[in-house]
């Protein structure tokens, strides 16, 4: 069994406790208009092209088996023809044509995430999955956690939710730690925003707690969705109902908006600013909850 990966981020310290490793896994249930992630979003192999890179060689062009890499005149990517082979990107000296696409089996990822095993030993860290939504590669995910157990590897995933019970189920027994996006309680809205309603995204997180998980909720904060305060007490009152002991808020970024640029995408929306964490605070302000609330940024 092999993992459709994007990407391996070691040493981060904000995906869980202690230092982790953060894996990527590919294919999401959702669209969400902001996403952060757009290459590990979409289930198939990718191929990215930053034209401010490219040299001109033009040794893209002869290698490229659909006619897919544009002209001497105009080199680029014709996404329809594209099948993102990745063969532009093998001679692409200037690394203007790339793709993060890998394949691996559990027992290769292991070798990547020990790197970091006396790290995790001295912080608490470990492994998390994120993406994409890794829940859906739930095979994987539970060969993974089983080899993690085995060693005394600390253990999270980052989903948003939207999977069906039995993907939780195949993992429950091994994931320490639950970082579960609530993106808003209005299943109307998240639907026109997310592409589908958050009926079973509320539902499973309450499975979760009802079978004793540990589950931090976490809310990315989106101007025009749910950075207002009605939107906001919405999940906080959810999130009561259900022993929720802390929320965290990410503030809107536009890191990725390069990313969509690289991979033929449109940016849903040029004209929205990001937000800080002060402006989230204050709409989070005499908000009365019993949950401990947390801002990043
Ligand atoms: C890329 S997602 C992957 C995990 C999972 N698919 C999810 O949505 O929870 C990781 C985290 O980034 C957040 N996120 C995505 N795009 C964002 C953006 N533009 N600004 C702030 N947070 C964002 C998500 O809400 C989620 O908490
Ligand atoms: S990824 Fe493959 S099909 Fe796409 S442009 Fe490159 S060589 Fe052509
Ligand atoms: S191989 Fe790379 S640098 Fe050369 S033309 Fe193609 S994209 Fe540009
Ligand atoms: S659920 Fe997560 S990975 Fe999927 S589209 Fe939304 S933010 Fe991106």
């Amino acid at each position: 069994m092999e993992g459709r990966i994007t990407n391996i981020q070691r040493f981060s310290v904000h995906d869980g406790p202690g230092i982790r490793t953060v894996v990527f896994l590919k294919g999401c249930t959702l669209r969400c208009r902001w996403c952060c992630n757009p290459e590990a979003m979409l289930p198939q192999p990718v191929l990215m092209f930053n034209p401010q890179l490219c040299i001109g060689c033009g040794a893209c062009i002869s290698v490229c088996p659909t006619g897919a890499s544009g002209t001497e005149k105009h080199i680029g990517v014709e996404r329809k023809k594209c099948t993102g082979c990745g063969s532009c990107a093998e001679v692409c000296y200037a690394e203007a044509k790339y793709k993060r696409d890998r394949f691996l089996a559990a027992e290769e990822l292991m070798e990547e995430v020990r790197k970091d095993l006396s790290f995790y030993q001295r912080t608490g860290g470990g492994i998390t999955f994120s993406g994409g939504e890794a829940l859906l590669q739930k095979e994987f995910v539970a060969e993974v956690l089983r080899l993690c157990k085995a060693e005394g590897i600390g253990t999270a995933v980052e989903t948003c939710g939207n999977v069906p019970w039995e993907n939780f189920e195949a993992v429950l027994d091994s994931m320490d730690l639950y970082l579960y996006d609530i993106k808003s309680t209005d299943t109307e809205k998240h639907k026109v925003y997310t592409g589908a309603g958050c009926e079973r995204i509320m539902e499973n997180c309450r499975r979760l707690r009802e079978a004793g998980k540990q589950v931090i909720i976490r809310v990315p904060v989106i101007p025009e969705f749910n950075f207002d305060r009605e939107s906001l007490t919405g999940i906080l009152r959810f999130a009561e109902t259900i022993n929720i002991e802390e929320i965290n808020f990410l503030p809107y970024h536009r890191y990725a908006e390069n990313k969509y640029r690289y991979l033929g995408m449109e940016y849903w929306n040029p004209g929205v600013e990001r937000l800080d964490k002060g402006q989230v605070e204050e709409c989070l302000r005499e908000i009365e909850t019993s949950v401990r609330l947390k801002v990043d940024g």
